[in-house]
Protein backbone atom coordinates (compact mmCIF):
# COMPACT_ATOMS: atom_id res chain seq x y z
CA UNK A 1 0.00 0.00 0.00
CA UNK A 2 1.67 3.46 -0.63
CA UNK A 3 0.91 6.76 1.73
CA UNK A 4 -2.51 7.93 -0.04
CA UNK A 5 -3.87 4.24 -0.04
CA UNK A 6 -2.51 3.97 3.34
CA UNK A 7 -4.71 7.55 5.13
CA UNK A 8 -7.77 6.22 2.91
CA UNK A 9 -7.80 3.13 4.80
CA UNK A 10 -7.04 4.40 7.99
CA UNK A 11 -9.72 6.96 7.31
CA UNK A 12 -11.94 4.42 6.98
CA UNK A 13 -11.22 1.94 9.74
CA UNK A 14 -11.16 4.65 12.23
CA UNK A 15 -13.36 7.01 10.85
CA UNK A 16 -11.10 9.78 11.56
CA UNK A 17 -9.40 13.00 10.03
CA UNK A 18 -7.72 13.51 13.62
CA UNK A 19 -3.43 12.75 13.34
CA UNK A 20 -1.73 13.30 17.09
CA UNK A 21 1.05 14.98 17.04
CA UNK A 22 3.88 13.95 19.00
CA UNK A 23 5.53 16.98 20.30
CA UNK A 24 7.26 15.27 23.34
CA UNK A 25 8.21 18.36 26.04
CA UNK A 26 9.74 16.49 29.48
CA UNK A 27 8.99 19.87 31.26
CA UNK A 28 5.50 18.95 30.63
CA UNK A 29 5.98 15.35 31.29
CA UNK A 30 3.19 14.32 34.69
CA UNK A 31 4.56 12.99 37.96
CA UNK A 32 7.86 11.79 38.39
CA UNK A 33 8.78 12.02 34.47
CA UNK A 34 8.48 15.09 34.99
CA UNK A 35 12.24 17.00 33.24
CA UNK A 36 13.23 13.27 32.22
CA UNK A 37 13.86 13.09 28.61
CA UNK A 38 14.56 9.48 29.19
CA UNK A 39 10.89 9.24 29.42
CA UNK A 40 10.40 10.40 26.00
CA UNK A 41 9.53 7.36 24.70
CA UNK A 42 7.34 6.29 27.44
CA UNK A 43 5.17 9.04 27.20
CA UNK A 44 4.57 8.59 23.08
CA UNK A 45 4.25 4.94 23.37
CA UNK A 46 1.52 5.69 25.78
CA UNK A 47 -0.54 8.22 23.67
CA UNK A 48 -0.10 6.51 20.80
CA UNK A 49 -2.01 3.47 23.03
CA UNK A 50 -4.52 5.83 23.79
CA UNK A 51 -5.54 6.90 20.59
CA UNK A 52 -4.63 4.38 17.96
CA UNK A 53 -7.91 3.73 17.01
CA UNK A 54 -9.05 7.24 16.95
CA UNK A 55 -6.73 8.28 14.50
CA UNK A 56 -5.53 8.29 10.16
CA UNK A 57 -1.98 9.55 11.47
CA UNK A 58 0.42 10.25 13.76
CA UNK A 59 3.27 13.23 13.49
CA UNK A 60 6.26 12.53 15.68
CA UNK A 61 7.86 15.95 14.92
CA UNK A 62 11.58 15.28 14.80
CA UNK A 63 13.11 18.53 16.57
CA UNK A 64 11.26 17.22 19.86
CA UNK A 65 13.74 14.64 20.02
CA UNK A 66 17.16 15.64 18.62
CA UNK A 67 17.61 18.65 21.03
CA UNK A 68 16.89 16.23 23.51
CA UNK A 69 19.72 13.54 22.07
CA UNK A 70 16.67 11.50 22.16
CA UNK A 71 16.71 9.59 18.11
CA UNK A 72 17.06 6.36 19.67
CA UNK A 73 13.94 6.80 21.12
CA UNK A 74 12.23 7.95 18.16
CA UNK A 75 13.06 4.97 16.20
CA UNK A 76 11.55 2.52 18.79
CA UNK A 77 8.47 4.89 19.02
CA UNK A 78 8.56 4.41 15.31
CA UNK A 79 9.25 0.67 15.66
CA UNK A 80 6.30 0.32 18.15
CA UNK A 81 3.63 2.35 16.05
CA UNK A 82 4.31 0.02 12.95
CA UNK A 83 3.69 -2.97 15.43
CA UNK A 84 0.98 -1.95 17.61
CA UNK A 85 -0.79 0.29 14.95
CA UNK A 86 0.16 -0.76 11.79
CA UNK A 87 -2.74 0.63 9.72
CA UNK A 88 -1.84 4.37 11.06
CA UNK A 89 0.75 5.73 8.73
CA UNK A 90 3.39 8.07 10.14
CA UNK A 91 4.29 11.12 9.04
CA UNK A 92 7.61 12.11 9.68
CA UNK A 93 7.92 16.25 10.67
CA UNK A 94 11.16 17.13 9.58
CA UNK A 95 10.53 20.40 7.11
CA UNK A 96 13.43 18.94 5.40
CA UNK A 97 15.05 21.17 1.97
CA UNK A 98 18.63 21.35 0.70
CA UNK A 99 20.33 20.32 -2.89
CA UNK A 100 19.62 17.16 -4.24
CA UNK A 101 22.60 15.29 -2.52
CA UNK A 102 21.97 16.48 0.63
CA UNK A 103 18.40 15.48 0.36
CA UNK A 104 19.06 12.05 -0.33
CA UNK A 105 20.53 11.62 3.16
CA UNK A 106 17.02 12.97 4.73
CA UNK A 107 15.24 10.96 2.31
CA UNK A 108 17.62 7.77 3.75
CA UNK A 109 17.39 9.54 7.18
CA UNK A 110 13.21 9.44 7.36
CA UNK A 111 12.28 6.36 5.27
CA UNK A 112 15.15 4.31 5.70
CA UNK A 113 16.23 5.02 9.32
CA UNK A 114 12.47 5.91 10.90
CA UNK A 115 10.85 3.83 8.35
CA UNK A 116 8.22 7.06 8.01
CA UNK A 117 5.51 6.93 5.65
CA UNK A 118 5.37 10.33 4.34
CA UNK A 119 7.76 13.07 5.87
CA UNK A 120 7.41 16.88 5.79
CA UNK A 121 9.12 19.21 3.12
CA UNK A 122 9.83 22.84 2.90
CA UNK A 123 9.78 23.71 -1.12
CA UNK A 124 11.47 26.53 -0.97
CA UNK A 125 14.63 25.42 -2.84
CA UNK A 126 12.68 24.38 -5.79
CA UNK A 127 12.19 20.74 -7.95
CA UNK A 128 15.25 19.21 -7.30
CA UNK A 129 15.27 19.12 -3.28
CA UNK A 130 12.21 17.56 -3.58
CA UNK A 131 13.22 14.89 -6.00
CA UNK A 132 15.09 12.53 -4.14
CA UNK A 133 12.19 11.59 -1.31
CA UNK A 134 10.26 10.60 -5.39
CA UNK A 135 12.57 8.17 -5.39
CA UNK A 136 10.53 6.01 -2.61
CA UNK A 137 7.63 5.71 -4.78
CA UNK A 138 5.23 4.30 -1.61
CA UNK A 139 5.85 7.43 0.34
CA UNK A 140 4.69 10.43 0.62
CA UNK A 141 6.21 14.46 0.58
CA UNK A 142 4.05 16.84 1.77
CA UNK A 143 5.09 20.02 1.16
CA UNK A 144 4.78 23.69 3.11
CA UNK A 145 2.01 25.33 0.98
CA UNK A 146 0.15 27.96 3.60
CA UNK A 147 1.82 27.41 6.86
CA UNK A 148 -0.31 28.07 10.08
CA UNK A 149 1.81 30.46 11.92
CA UNK A 150 1.08 33.91 11.43
CA UNK A 151 4.94 34.34 10.04
CA UNK A 152 3.66 32.45 6.85
CA UNK A 153 2.49 35.06 5.45
CA UNK A 154 5.79 36.94 4.97
CA UNK A 155 6.86 35.21 1.95
CA UNK A 156 3.87 32.64 1.43
CA UNK A 157 1.09 35.42 0.45
CA UNK A 158 3.11 37.45 -1.73
CA UNK A 159 1.88 37.60 -5.28
CA UNK A 160 5.04 36.88 -7.60
CA UNK A 161 4.28 40.02 -9.50
CA UNK A 162 3.31 42.61 -7.34
CA UNK A 163 0.02 43.03 -9.49
CA UNK A 164 -3.63 41.94 -8.55
CA UNK A 165 -4.79 38.83 -9.91
CA UNK A 166 -1.23 37.63 -10.21
CA UNK A 167 -0.90 34.37 -7.90
CA UNK A 168 0.68 34.02 -4.58
CA UNK A 169 3.50 31.89 -4.10
CA UNK A 170 1.31 29.47 -2.26
CA UNK A 171 -0.82 29.04 -4.89
CA UNK A 172 1.93 28.62 -7.20
CA UNK A 173 3.06 25.80 -5.52
CA UNK A 174 -0.37 23.83 -4.95
CA UNK A 175 -0.97 24.39 -8.89
CA UNK A 176 2.81 22.84 -8.90
CA UNK A 177 2.25 20.21 -6.90
CA UNK A 178 -0.94 19.13 -8.14
CA UNK A 179 0.61 18.82 -11.75
CA UNK A 180 4.13 18.99 -12.90
CA UNK A 181 6.12 17.93 -9.47
CA UNK A 182 3.65 15.13 -8.69
CA UNK A 183 5.44 12.91 -10.80
CA UNK A 184 4.66 9.76 -8.78
CA UNK A 185 1.52 10.60 -7.15
CA UNK A 186 3.34 11.01 -4.05
CA UNK A 187 2.57 14.79 -3.06
CA UNK A 188 0.56 16.27 -0.50
CA UNK A 189 0.36 20.04 1.17
CA UNK A 190 0.71 21.64 4.62
CA UNK A 191 -2.30 24.65 5.19
CA UNK A 192 -2.98 25.82 8.37
CA UNK A 193 -6.24 25.84 10.21
CA UNK A 194 -5.38 28.86 11.49
CA UNK A 195 -6.38 30.30 7.61
CA UNK A 196 -9.73 28.33 6.50
CA UNK A 197 -10.37 30.67 3.57
CA UNK A 198 -6.56 29.57 1.92
CA UNK A 199 -7.27 25.94 2.88
CA UNK A 200 -10.31 26.39 0.20
CA UNK A 201 -8.47 27.89 -1.96
CA UNK A 202 -5.56 25.27 -1.97
CA UNK A 203 -8.46 22.79 -1.97
CA UNK A 204 -9.71 24.44 -5.35
CA UNK A 205 -6.08 24.18 -7.05
CA UNK A 206 -5.11 20.68 -5.52
CA UNK A 207 -8.46 18.87 -5.67
CA UNK A 208 -6.71 15.35 -5.27
CA UNK A 209 -3.77 15.67 -3.07
CA UNK A 210 -3.57 14.85 0.83
CA UNK A 211 -3.83 18.32 2.93
CA UNK A 212 -1.75 18.22 5.75
CA UNK A 213 -3.45 20.87 8.39
CA UNK A 214 -1.97 21.13 11.88
CA UNK A 215 -3.26 24.49 13.48
CA UNK A 216 -6.58 23.23 15.87
CA UNK A 217 -6.20 23.38 19.36
CA UNK A 218 -3.40 25.09 20.84
CA UNK A 219 -2.74 27.60 18.10
CA UNK A 220 -6.41 28.25 17.57
CA UNK A 221 -7.78 27.27 14.13
CA UNK A 222 -11.36 26.80 13.78
CA UNK A 223 -11.55 22.99 13.39
CA UNK A 224 -15.15 22.98 11.95
CA UNK A 225 -14.11 25.92 9.01
CA UNK A 226 -11.31 23.77 8.27
CA UNK A 227 -13.46 20.61 7.96
CA UNK A 228 -15.94 22.58 5.70
CA UNK A 229 -12.92 24.03 3.35
CA UNK A 230 -10.69 21.49 2.94
CA UNK A 231 -13.24 17.56 3.11
CA UNK A 232 -12.69 15.94 -0.01
CA UNK A 233 -12.80 18.96 -2.35
CA UNK A 234 -15.14 21.24 -4.22
CA UNK A 235 -17.82 19.73 -5.97
CA UNK A 236 -15.79 19.10 -9.32
CA UNK A 237 -14.78 15.51 -8.37
CA UNK A 238 -16.43 12.23 -7.41
CA UNK A 239 -15.56 11.77 -3.85
CA UNK A 240 -13.48 8.60 -4.14
CA UNK A 241 -10.95 10.91 -6.36
CA UNK A 242 -10.67 14.01 -3.82
CA UNK A 243 -8.00 13.71 -1.04
CA UNK A 244 -8.47 13.59 2.26
CA UNK A 245 -7.19 16.05 4.97
CA UNK A 246 -4.79 15.31 8.37
CA UNK A 247 -6.03 17.33 11.01
CA UNK A 248 -2.99 17.15 12.83
CA UNK A 249 -3.33 18.56 16.95
CA UNK A 250 -0.34 18.13 19.26
CA UNK A 251 -0.24 19.93 22.97
CA UNK A 252 -3.94 19.89 22.80
CA UNK A 253 -4.30 16.39 22.93
CA UNK A 254 -0.62 15.27 24.40
CA UNK A 255 -1.27 17.87 27.13
CA UNK A 256 -4.78 17.23 28.46
CA UNK A 257 -3.70 16.64 31.58
CA UNK A 258 -0.73 17.27 33.90
CA UNK A 259 -1.11 14.37 35.85
CA UNK A 260 -0.87 10.22 35.37
CA UNK A 261 -4.17 10.34 34.23
CA UNK A 262 -2.56 12.04 30.74
CA UNK A 263 -3.15 9.12 28.33
CA UNK A 264 -6.98 8.81 29.27
CA UNK A 265 -7.09 12.53 28.88
CA UNK A 266 -5.59 12.49 25.66
CA UNK A 267 -8.04 9.64 25.07
CA UNK A 268 -10.70 12.04 25.84
CA UNK A 269 -9.82 14.71 23.41
CA UNK A 270 -8.99 12.62 20.08
CA UNK A 271 -12.67 11.27 21.05
CA UNK A 272 -14.32 14.99 20.79
CA UNK A 273 -12.09 15.85 18.40
CA UNK A 274 -12.72 13.31 16.37
CA UNK A 275 -16.15 14.19 16.47
CA UNK A 276 -16.00 17.81 16.18
CA UNK A 277 -14.40 17.38 12.61
CA UNK A 278 -16.91 14.31 11.65
CA UNK A 279 -19.59 16.47 12.19
CA UNK A 280 -18.71 19.52 10.47
CA UNK A 281 -18.19 17.69 7.16
O1 LIG B 1 4.36 20.72 9.26
C1 LIG B 1 3.75 20.84 10.33
O2 LIG B 1 3.35 19.87 10.93
C2 LIG B 1 3.37 22.20 10.77
C3 LIG B 1 3.11 23.11 9.76
C4 LIG B 1 2.50 24.34 10.09
O3 LIG B 1 2.16 25.12 9.22
N1 LIG B 1 2.25 24.62 11.41
C5 LIG B 1 2.55 23.73 12.42
O4 LIG B 1 2.24 24.05 13.58
N2 LIG B 1 3.17 22.55 12.12
C6 LIG B 1 3.57 21.61 13.20
O5 LIG B 1 2.38 21.11 13.81
C7 LIG B 1 2.54 21.03 15.23
C8 LIG B 1 1.53 21.93 15.90
O6 LIG B 1 1.43 21.66 17.25
P1 LIG B 1 0.20 22.17 18.16
O7 LIG B 1 0.07 23.63 17.89
O8 LIG B 1 0.64 21.84 19.53
O9 LIG B 1 -1.02 21.39 17.73
C9 LIG B 1 3.99 21.38 15.51
O10 LIG B 1 4.74 20.18 15.54
C10 LIG B 1 4.40 22.22 14.32
O11 LIG B 1 5.80 22.08 14.02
Amino acid sequence: MNFIQQLQAAETLNDSMLCVGLDPEPSKFPGSWKGDAGRIYDFCAAIVDATKDLTLAFKPQIAYFAAHRAEDQLERLMAHIKRVAPHVPVILDAKRGDIGSTAEQYAKEAFERYQADAVTLSPFMGFDSIEPYLRYPDKGAILLCRTSNPGGSDWQNQRLADVDGQPRLYEHLARLAQSDWNKNGQLGLVVGATFPSEIARVRELAPTLPLLIPGVGAQGGDAEATVKAGWRGGPALPADQRGPIIVSSSRAVLYASSGNDFAAAARRVALDTRALLNRAR
